[in-house]
């Protein structure tokens, strides 16, 4: 099998299911729009920018991770840039070797300069549509509409995201501080669009552990899990102590439920380690999970704020772990099964597109 080169895991297909629109923004961008808008940025070159926004989400925090976002969300006010944003965003993933993405945002947090919630999600709309375009084809990119978990008006974005369910969006989240905020403050939203037949993904088991899982899962209905890497704390590797047995490891009954449903887990590796959910890339429980065959997707979160990208994260993951090009195209594919587009879509991207791909990769 070829060397797994940086060069080949770019041009492998591959699949996005988690990545925020506000969280990866090219720095060069944000430094043109905050000068025509008059926001003060941290950094006034894209290069120490950029830096700025690494060094700044390193901080072991999710609160003060997300602290970042207030200069990203500052230049993303109006449809025009709204558009070049979402544009460019279609462009840089398709650059990566990305050939299906879910880019989330909050609607409610782009409404400064007047626009209404439906005009951000055409604006949104056209950037994509934009994209596609330019780009020929090689990618398809759909929204998901967050609500952020502290507010209070998600059920009327889970109302959006039902009313453009045919244009381009495609689920519902809710993201923002986990501590505090649990899925089911939000349960009015969840059970709404379970009644309208929509999917969702619900950010837990990030910065809080078990309940948030557990509450997403079983109280709310959640499709999928935003992160979930903290499914690893209903896992017990060590053997009993004096018993002389190997190290099988041992799930819990909601780990076991995880896994034997399937539940795909929108795992982040890059982010965590800055968030603190995970020590390094190589203590990552994306080993353990993978090993035990949950259902495990690979995604960027914010490529900004991580300063990463697809190729990043699974280059780092081959170093790390090992992997080889069939656990990449079983990442892939396992993200592609997951996705919130129609069955015969996901089925065709997965064997027109996606093992097609690999093959030729291995040559
Ligand atoms: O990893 C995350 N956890 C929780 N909230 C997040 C994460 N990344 C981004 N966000 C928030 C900040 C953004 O403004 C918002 C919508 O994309 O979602
Ligand atoms: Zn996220």
């Amino acid at each position: 099998m070829a060397e797994l080169t940086r060069e080949l895991i770019r041009r492998a297909p591959k699949v996005l299911l988690h990545d925020h629109l506000d969280g990866g923004l090219r720095p060069q961008t944000i430094v043109e729009l905050a000068a025509e808008a008059g926001h003060q940025l941290p950094a006034g070159e894209p290069e120490a920018l950029g830096r700025w926004f690494t060094e700044s989400a390193d901080s072991g925090s999710l609160e003060r991770y997300l602290e970042t976002f207030d200069h990203t969300v500052a230049v993303m006010q109006t449809a025009d840039n709204l558009a070049r944003v979402a544009r460019e965003c279609v462009e840089d993933l398709a650059a990566d070797g990305v050939v299906y993405a879910e880019v989330r945002y909050a609607p409610e947090q782009h409404l400064e300069g007047g626009l209404t919630l439906e005009e951000v999600v055409a604006a949104v709309q056209r950037g994509f549509d934009e994209g596609q375009a330019a780009t020929g084809g090689a990618i398809a990119v759909r929204q998901l509409l967050t609500a952020m978990r502290h507010r209070a008006n998600s059920r009327e974005v889970a109302e959006l995201m039902v009313a453009h369910r045919d244009e381009g969006v495609v689920g519902f989240d809710i993201a923002g501080a986990e501590a505090g905020y649990p899925p089911t403050r939000h349960l009015d939203a969840f059970e709404y669009l379970q009644r309208e037949n929509a999917h969702f993904t619900i950010h837990a088991g990030e910065a809080f552990g078990l309940p948030s899982i557990w509450e997403a899962i079983q109280w709310c209905g959640a499709d999928r899990l935003g992160h979930g890497v903290r499914i690893v704390d209903d896992i017990t590797v060590d053997a009993p102590p004096g018993s002389g047995e190997a190290a099988a490891p041992r799930l819990g009954r909601l780990a076991a439920y995880v896994r034997d449903k399937r539940i795909p887990l929108e795992l982040c590796p890059h982010s965590n380690v800055q968030t603190g959910a995970a020590a390094s890339i190589a203590e990552h429980p994306i080993g353990l999970l993978t090993d035990l065959r949950f259902r495990v997707t690979v995604n960027t979160d914010n490529r900004l704020m991580s300063g990463t990208s697809m190729t990043q994260e699974m280059a780092a993951l081959v170093e790390a772990f090992g992997y080889d090009l069939d656990d990449l195209q079983w990442f892939t594919v396992n993200a592609m099964k997951s996705a919130f587009v129609h069955f015969d879509e996901r089925l065709r991207i997965i064997n027109e597109v996606i093992k097609p791909g690999y093959a030729a990769l291995r040559g």
